[in-house]
């Protein structure tokens, strides 16, 4: 997962392969609560690990529900039967309304059979999202509710301590056109004291219908058949008992499916773009945005557990669509809107004024920062795509939305090659934690597009301090190109080899197929951690010198490339700037003085357990600053437009922000 600030995304060009959805955040939440209510133990595979997951697995443990997580995607509920093991809890849901919704419904009628006590919050946002109806409903059968801040709205307190008597022979009416969760909510708590007949009655038009197919469905899997008459009315017959189906799979998230659908419609590509983990067979309403995406030109094909995606036509032919049926994967429409032939208008979306934020505002605000035309109603937005030369380099505001993440990161394929800045990009968390590492696993973009910072210098210049640094604030990828001559010098000498001209040729060959690879700060030969032989003095030193010899150079040309991916590099060594990217647009040339640079080694050494004197610090330095910067092949020199940076009387974290603000002033996303 991508934790920085923002997210750079570089233009894209085009896209290919195939990629495994995480499970779907609706059907994940469902069976860990009815698993947790059940009779017997459930074990639950491919499920969902996200924050919205976590939430409720953590909530169901506070609650005595007995949690033993099997690795994998895999976790064993130890059902409570519809008992309280735990009468009084507090539960933090963060901003999972797949928790709130149906915990307040179960706990509030628990807590009235069996004389519980329940505090429910959430984050900021939790608490301004309505809740209003369901505690309506939920008084109606007589459970004691109070609302501990604004009416209407969590946080709430379910429940007395006392038993309370629940009322089930009148219809409990529940309005329709505000939250389908509400009406999943009553249906998956219900059961639990259906000790009669109990008729849920939807007043008006019912929204989000297949959420509610999906929750009847899955109520069958747990042995409660729930009577359905039209929308309207609903019957949990008497007697109703959850049992647990033993085991069950989560099918992959439809609604994420949603962003790799639209890719496949938006990009060019020879292979197409195959989704697995969720297919035609779907029980979850969002599958039906495939049919939207086709309406657009997207060419799909698909078996029960997977989709293949073409583009078809192209430009994407503009809509009128009534969205009501899905809600969620409609935001994606919104993002492929900008590569239509017109204006396209996405309807009846009311329920987005109330997720995880206003999406309709959000949305429309966003959308006219790329530089789109866009009229927003109280339940419709209407997006007509920028002219070509109306298109701008905007940084989306994600609002805490995963939502808004992942599908704006669609806008990347503009057409006229401008970068994207996503805004805190971790929003992915709530249901797809690995979007953008997922993303970036089948698009491409042009090697020239893929930004790339050079920071070059004398050793124990704070090189790699400093790029690691970088690397990690703007979620790039680091080549540390000295333990490539490192590695190389050892693989040399371990071959056998001097380190002379002599064995020029010998070693240029071992270097240009070096098993090479790197898990995360160590660095493996071979699968053999070396990480310790090469970051010795004198691992140093026999880099420097097999770094003389240009065969040995040439030969580690095409592995640095290879280190230029999505969405950026921070490359650390001394002809970055000069020779292996010379067209990166931004080059730092570190010094400082020697002096100061053999005491940081001096203190790096010491704080390592290694001894030494300073004095042969000093001296091994200037030898090697000697053969670096006299060398013939690429020596150690600035690159012309390299931007000179004396660290010697900075901190770290001054450098670091010093040459953040050097790139920021280099991208074009001031004042978007
Ligand atoms: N700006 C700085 N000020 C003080 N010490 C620094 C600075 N940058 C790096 N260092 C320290 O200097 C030592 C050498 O830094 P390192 O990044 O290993 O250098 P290089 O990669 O250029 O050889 C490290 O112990 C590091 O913490
Ligand atoms: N791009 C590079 C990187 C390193 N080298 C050579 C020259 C250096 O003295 C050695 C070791 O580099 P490294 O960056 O690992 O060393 P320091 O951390 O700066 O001490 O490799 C090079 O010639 N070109």
């Amino acid at each position: 997962m991508y934790s920085t600030h923002f997210l750079d995304l570089p233009p894209l060009r085009s896209a290919g392969g195939s990629v495994t959805l995480p499970g779907s955040k609706s059907i994940s939440n469902r069976v860990l609560l009815l698993a947790a209510l059940s009779a017997g133990e459930t074990t639950l595979h491919d499920l969902l690990d996200s924050d919205d997951t976590r939430v409720m697995l953590a909530a169901l443990e506070t609650l005595g529900c007995g949690i033993e997580r099997l690795g994998g995607h895999s976790v064993k509920v130890r059902g409570l039967a519809g008992a309280l093991p735990v009468k009084a809890a507090y539960l933090f849901l963060g901003n999972a309304g797949t928790a709130m919704r149906p915990l307040t419904a179960a706990l509030a009628l628990l807590a009235a059979q069996q004389g519980g006590k329940f505090e429910l919050r959430g984050i900021a946002r939790m608490h301004e999202r309505p809740i209003g109806d369901l505690v309506d409903g939920l008084r109606q059968l007589g459970c004691p509710v109070d609302y501990l801040g604004n009416d209407g709205y969590p946080p709430l307190r379910l429940g007395t301590g006392e038993t309370a008597a629940l009322q089930l022979d009148a219809p409990i009416r529940v309005r329709g056109n505000v939250s389908s969760q509400f009406l999943t909510a009553l249906l998956l708590a219900l059961p639990l004291v259906a000790s009669q007949d109990i008729q849920i009655e939807v007043v008006g038009e019912l929204i989000s219908k297949p959420y509610i197919e999906i929750t009847l469905k899955l109520l069958a899997r747990f042995g409660v058949t729930v009577k359905r008459e039209g929308w309207q009315r609903f019957i949990i017959p008497a007697g109703s008992r959850y049992t647990s189906p033993g085991s069950l799979h989560v099918e992959g998230d439809a609604s994420s499916a949603s962003y790799f659908v639209a890719l496949g419609a938006i990009a060019e590509s020879e292979q197409g773009i195959t989704i697995q983990g969720v297919g035609l067979d779907s029980i979850q309403g969002d599958i039906r945005f495939v049919e939207a995406a086709q309406a657009m030109g997207a060419v799909v094909t698909g078996s029960a557990n997977s989709l293949q995606i073409r583009r078809g036509a192209w430009p994407l032919k503009a809509i009128d669509l009534d969205c009501n049926h899905i809600p969620d994967a409609a935001m994606t429409l919104a993002v492929m809107a900008l590569y239509a032939d017109g204006t396209t208008t996405l309807r009846n979306i009311e329920s987005w004024r109330v997720k995880e934020t206003d999406r309709i505002a959000a949305m429309a605000c966003e959308l006219r920062k790329l530089g789109a035309s866009v009229e927003e109603g109280q339940d419709y937005i209407k997006v007509t795509p920028p002219a070509a030369d109306g298109w701008r380099a905007a940084s989306i505001h994600t609002y805490d939305d995963h939502r808004v993440a992942m599908c704006f990161s669609l806008a990347a394929f503009n057409p006229v090659r401008l970068p994207l800045r996503i805004e805190d990009p971790k929003c992915v968390a709530k249901t797809f934690p690995d979007y953008f590492e997922a993303l970036f696993s089948v698009v491409q973009a042009d090697a020239e597009d893929i930004p790339v910072i050079c920071v070059d210098g004398p050793t124990a210049s704070g090189k790699g301090t400093l790029a690691s640094q970088l690397a990690a604030r703007l979620g790039y990828e680091l080549l540390d190109s000295g333990a490539l001559y490192r590695v190389t010098a050892h693989a040399a000498l371990q071959a056998g080899l001097t380190l002379e001209a002599g064995d020029e040729a010998a070693i240029a060959e071992l270097a240009r197929a070096l098993p090479v690879s790197f898990d995360g700060d160590r660095v493996l030969l071979s699968g053999q951690d070396v990480t310790d032989a090469i970051r010795s003095e004198t691992g140093g030193m026999n880099a420097s010198k097999v770094s003389v010899l240009p065969a040995v150079r040439a030969a580690l040309v095409e592995l640095q490339h290879g280190f230029r991916r999505l969405p950026g590099l921070v490359a650390d060594g001394r002809d970055m700037g000069t020779v292996i990217f010379p067209e990166a647009p931004l080059k730092v040339f570190l010094n400082a003085s020697a002096e100061q640079r053999a005491v940081r080694r001096h203190k790096q050494l010491i704080s390592k357990g290694v001894s030494a004197r300073l004095e042969d610090l000093l001296a091994d330095l200037k030898e090697r600053d000697l053969r670096d910067t006299t060398r013939k092949s690429a020596p150690l020199l600035p690159a012309q437009d390299a931007l000179p940076l004396d660290n010697s009387e900075l901190g770290i974290e001054e450098s670091v922000q010093l040459v953040l603000s050097w790139w920021e002033g280099r991208r074009p996303f001031q004042g978007a």
